[in-house]
């Protein structure tokens, strides 16, 4: 294995803390971006796992660093304007000292990324065909006929009707629930281990977004692939996770089985996120309560205490000035004020 150090990204020290059954272990996972001269910390150090064939959700507002947590982890961000520190193992091979070459299949063979917006995402001038056959190319899975055949294979299974007349047509040519079924088809047609979906319904109406969480669930009992899910929104996590990682300016804050964390939240602020969000935990006459602020900008993120603290009802002086840590428990959240079982 290469193991020369790639700009921006620094093996750790510090020995893994993880399960060694995982198939995806982050450990420690810093991200820090150069801006104006100066530095500033998007994630601090956050750890979490996923195993074989489980769905975990990252779940947070906008601005919480799932994205970056996700690109950085299959070293997607950029060298020039980032720097990534800790550990991210891929079946017991640390990911930030693959050589380019070992980088490139795993990031395109076995772990799969579907981006959040689908058209942006598809080359609008090349056929459905070209571009779901093209990573079987690439990685010399297949070719011709056989490509050809496994593309349409795919289009069957994410629930595209007469796949073999869309394989001849463009992006524009098909709706947008369709393309995010393109995407979904094209990310799992290696056969990945892993598929990270980033906001995967966001873009879409109420309808379709229904039909798109139907179809992860599906393919999540009928594939035995790990598939982490990010989303700002509790509810589309609850359909389709095992488990979830609540995330707030930088950090995980709570995490725990999914139904666990819906049915008796911990942290106020994955109180906050369900009681802000409708008809989840409540019934549809209940009054929604919005978090009261912004969650920080990256120049504004706490230096000291609980990043949650400036918008928490329950903060005291200890909070701001002490970061209080994530448990080790199955279920945790990372707060003096951590209520067990008490739900929302
Ligand atoms: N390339 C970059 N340079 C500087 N700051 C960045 C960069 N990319 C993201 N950020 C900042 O890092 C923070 C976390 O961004 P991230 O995209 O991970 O948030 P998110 O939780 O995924 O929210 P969203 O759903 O809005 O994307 C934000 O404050 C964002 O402005």
């Amino acid at each position: 294995m290469n193991t020369e150090l790639k700009p921006g990204y620094a093996i750790p020290s510090g020995e893994s803390t993880l399960e060694p059954s995982s198939l995806l272990e982050v450990d420690d996972l810093t991200v820090r971006f150069r801006r104006n001269r100066r530095t500033l910390e998007a994630v601090h150090g956050i750890s979490f796992s996923l195993s074989a064939g489980e769905s975990l959700g990252i779940v947070g507002e906008s601005g919480s660093g799932k994205s970056i947590t996700a690109l950085a982890m299959i070293r997607l961000l950029d060298p020039m304007t980032s720097s990534v520190s800790g550990a991210v193992r891929f079946a017991g091979r640390d990911v930030f000292t693959l050589s380019p070459r070992a980088l490139r299949k795993v990031r395109g063979a076995d772990i799969a990324y579907v981006f959040q917006d689908p058209l942006g995402s598809l080359n609008p001038s090349m056929r459905i065909e070209h571009q779901l056959t093209e990573p079987l190319r690439l990685h010399g899975l297949a070719h011709g006929r056989q490509a050809r055949q496994r593309a349409l294979e795919m289009l069957e299974l994410v629930g595209i009707n007469d796949p073999a007349r869309r394989l001849r047509q463009y992006p524009h040519e098909i709706s947008g629930g369709m393309r995010q079924r393109v995407m979904i088809a094209g990310a799992l047609i290696t056969n990945p281990s892993v598929v990270i979906l980033d906001e995967p319904t966001t873009a879409l109406d109420a309808t379709i977004q229904a039909q798109i969480l139907e179809l992860l669930a599906d393919l999540r009992k009928r594939l035995s692939m790990g598939m982490l899910l990010i989303s700002h929104d509790l509810g589309v996590v609850a359909q389709v996770t095992d488990r979830v990682a609540v995330m707030y300016a930088g950090r995980i804050v709570e995490t725990g089985a999914t139904a666990e964390v819906l049915a008796a939240p911990q942290h106020p602020y994955t109180r906050g996120l369900l009681s802000s969000r409708p008809r989840l935990n409540a019934p549809r006459t209940a009054a929604l309560t919005p978090i009261p602020g912004q969650p920080p900008t990256l120049e504004a993120h706490p230096q000291t205490g609980c990043g949650f603290a400036p918008r928490c009802p329950l903060a005291d002086d200890h909070c701001r000035s002490a970061l209080p840590p994530l448990g080790s428990q199955t279920h945790a959240a990372a707060c003096w004020k951590a209520t067990p079982g008490r739900a929302a």
